[in-house]
């Protein structure tokens, strides 16, 4: 894993290598009037960041599926792109499987496996990227697709990529201060309850967080958001106390209003838990900014590993429940 994590500058590169190549053809002729991205774990992540990134440029609405289920409003007039790198997930297939039936236009981004076959059985578009890795491991590569899909189809800028292209060096400009933060993170975590916070904007780097603590760090964390969590979660700090280690990722682009609360929301829990960690989000852009935060979480992932003594790759739980699952 660590060498996976330490190829994520690499993988960026890469992936806008694929979507340069990359021959689609479902946009033309086509008008859309709204997308839905399938994908869960590793690969549903993308569908979170991706609108929340380009919201001020989206120009349909966008909703991320984690089910099997499609929304009602999904019709031909829908793009519907499944995300799966293993391209066997039971949930993003059922759902690809539904968008079929109502005649939706589909793009598939996978490595292979059903999704692939579903793409070229129906003649439907779709990006192969490398196989052979832990989906979470290859979030670059998924990332970056969605972005070149939405970027082709024009529902997003054109030019989306240039601003994921500048994101590589600022990675390998700023890898020892990520790596040192990300130190800190781990160590400010170890043997505490991790709870994440981060303004609304940035939520998908809140849930990465607590998805690579989970899988990587095989442990139990919580996130939520600014401004959200002042109208509930504050008042439940009533219970908190220094088992807690709270980390807040602090947004360059985050709006005057919801950094005061964020401030204030610090000041409140700063009286139930003495460990509280603030990281600053570096780069010139918002895209800049959100790959430098999950490379930075990543590594955090992999040294709370190391501090715990667990393997950050195996997944066994997910295995057997996977496996029992299929045995009906
Ligand atoms: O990207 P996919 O192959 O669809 O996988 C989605 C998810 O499936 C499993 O649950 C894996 O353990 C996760 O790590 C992964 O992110």
């Amino acid at each position: 894993m660590d060498k996976l994590v330490a190829q994520f500058p690499k993988q960026i590169a890469d992936a806008l290598e694929i979507a340069s190549r990359s021959e689609l053809s479902f946009y033309k002729n086509k008008t859309f009037s709204n997308v839905v991205i399938c994908g869960m774990g590793g690969s549903g992540i993308g569908g979170k960041m991706v609108p929340q990134l380009f919201a001020d440029q989206a120009k349909l609405p966008i909703v991320l599926v984690q089910d099997y289920q499609i929304p009602s409003f999904v019709n031909e007039n829908t793009l519907v792109i499944g995300s799966s790198y293993s391209g066997n997930t039971e949930e993003t297939l059922s759902a690809i499987n539904q968008a079929n039936q109502k005649g939706a236009t589909i793009v598939g981004v996978s490595s292979g496996g059903e999704l692939v076959k579903f793409c070229k059985e129906n003649n439907y578009d779709y990006i192969k990227l490398p196989g052979g890795n832990p989906p979470r491991s290859m979030m670059a590569f998924s990332v970056i697709q969605l972005v070149n899909i939405l970027a082709k189809a024009e529902i997003i800028d054109a030019n989306a990529l240039d601003a994921v292209a500048k994101c590589r060096h600022l990675l390998n400009d700023e890898l020892m201060t990520i790596k040192a933060e990300a130190k800190k993170l781990a160590e400010h975590l170890f043997n505490k309850q991790a709870v994440f916070y981060a303004n609304n904007d940035l939520e998908f780097v809140a849930i990465r967080a607590r998805q690579q603590i989970n899988e990587n760090s095989k442990r139990l964390c919580w996130h939520h958001v600014v401004p959200e969590m002042n109208h509930n979660e504050l008042v439940g700090w009533a219970g908190g106390d220094n088992n807690f280690a709270v980390t807040f990722f602090i947004s360059q682009f985050i709006s005057d209003r919801n950094a005061k609360r964020m401030e204030l929301s610090k000041e409140i829990i700063g009286k139930r838990t003495e460990n509280i960690l603030s990281i600053n989000g570096k780069g010139k852009s918002k895209v800049e900014e959100a790959f430098y935060f999950i490379h930075l979480i990543d590594w955090a992932s992999l040294y709370l590993a190391e501090l715990i003594g667990c393997d950050p790759v195996e997944v066994k739980v997910i295995d057997y429940l996977k496996s029992t699952l299929d045995k009906d």
